[in-house]
């Protein structure tokens, strides 16, 4: 599988995707099913390893995904003694070391806070044309994934009243437009150097101690439903870089489909490469809901999974 985290990533596209379809895909999954896979990691410091899948491939960054991960961790023991009032758990992304800090209390685990990947505004308003709507000013940011960022009402859309069909349509043209106009690059790893999705916003970028609320639309058109653990660390470095957000000032920010919120903030300038960075903090929890095992008849002729668009 190679060594590295990222090479796992590659090797699992390349030659076991089956099992990601038949995990992510109906009848076990849907559309917009969203995993996680535990892998080791080459890194000393980590405590886990760890591979995202959704419903077209494999991202790089998945925050709601490590707030959950990071309470497994600590039930389930990957981690060594727990501690109180919070355990660390390094996890190892695609996109890099992870730092989760899992609330511990009277051995209980709550509250995840995580700081990512040096996060950074990419570039801002550049005009790309997307069609069906004309020419649209966008900014780029990263923060584990690169995400695009668009107000929804240039599309006279609102991201907590909008049917979620007209959001995706909007979001994926924007998606469609921004990959074949703009080239990506990323200082680490040309593995990180995709587009993986849009968000529309609120348009609420200047701080304020109201939530924000933004819809993320990623890889193939899937919708997140939490308010985007990568979208909301790219979102605040966004944010900080146009002067609208000062270090440690806190903000919340509401998924506009299930109105489930994270907070998050910018608590270190950095550097990533040449970019100017800062290192995030988004904050949240998870909940479990049941414990599945799945299996796979040989005479099942959907044995291999699929999907409904
Ligand atoms: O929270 C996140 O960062 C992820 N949720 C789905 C899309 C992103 O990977």
């Amino acid at each position: 599988m190679g060594d590295c985290v990222l090479s796992k990533r590659r090797y699992a596209r390349e030659h076991l995707d089956h099992l990601r379809r038949v995990l992510m895909h109906e009848p076990r999954g849907h559309y917009d099913m969203y995993g996680a896979l535990i892998v080791d990691s080459e890194m000393p410091e980590a405590d886990l390893g760890v591979l995202f899948m959704h419903n077209e491939g494999y991202s790089t960054m998945c925050g709601h995904a490590v707030i959950a991960l990071g309470r497994f961790a600590v039930d389930y023991k990957l981690v060594r003694e727990p501690r109180s009032p919070e355990t660390q758990v390094n996890i190892h992304c695609p996109c890099g070391l992870v730092k989760a800090f899992v609330e511990y209390s009277a051995g209980k685990t709550g509250a995840v806070r995580f700081l990512s990947v040096p996060a950074f505004a990419f570039a801002t308003d550049v005009t790309v044309t997307v069609e069906g709507f004309g020419e649209v000013t966008v900014d780029i940011s990263y923060g584990g994934a690169f995400y695009t960022f668009v107000d929804a009402q240039r599309f006279g859309l609102d991201v907590k009243q909008s049917k979620t069909r007209d959001l995706v349509d909007a979001a994926t043209a924007v998606t469609k437009a921004v990959k074949s106009q703009v080239k990506l690059h990323h200082p680490v790893s040309d593995d990180l150097a995709f587009l993986y999705g849009t968000i529309l916003t609120d348009g609420s970028d200047e701080f304020s101690p109201e939530p924000t609320a933004n819809i993320c639309v990623f890889a193939e058109a899937q919708v997140d439903r939490s308010p985007t653990g990568s979208g909301v660390t790219a979102r605040v470095a966004l944010q900080h870089h146009k002067g609208l957000i000062q270090l440690n000032q806190t903000r919340t920010f509401q998924s506009g489909a299930t109105g489930s919120q994270f907070t998050g903030k910018a608590v270190e300038e950095t550097r990533c490469g040449d970019f100017r960075a800062v290192v995030v903090e988004v904050a949240g929890r998870a909940f479990y809901t049941g414990v599945s095992r799945f299996v796979q008849e040989p005479e099942d002729q959907q044995a291999h999974g699929f999907l409904l668009k």
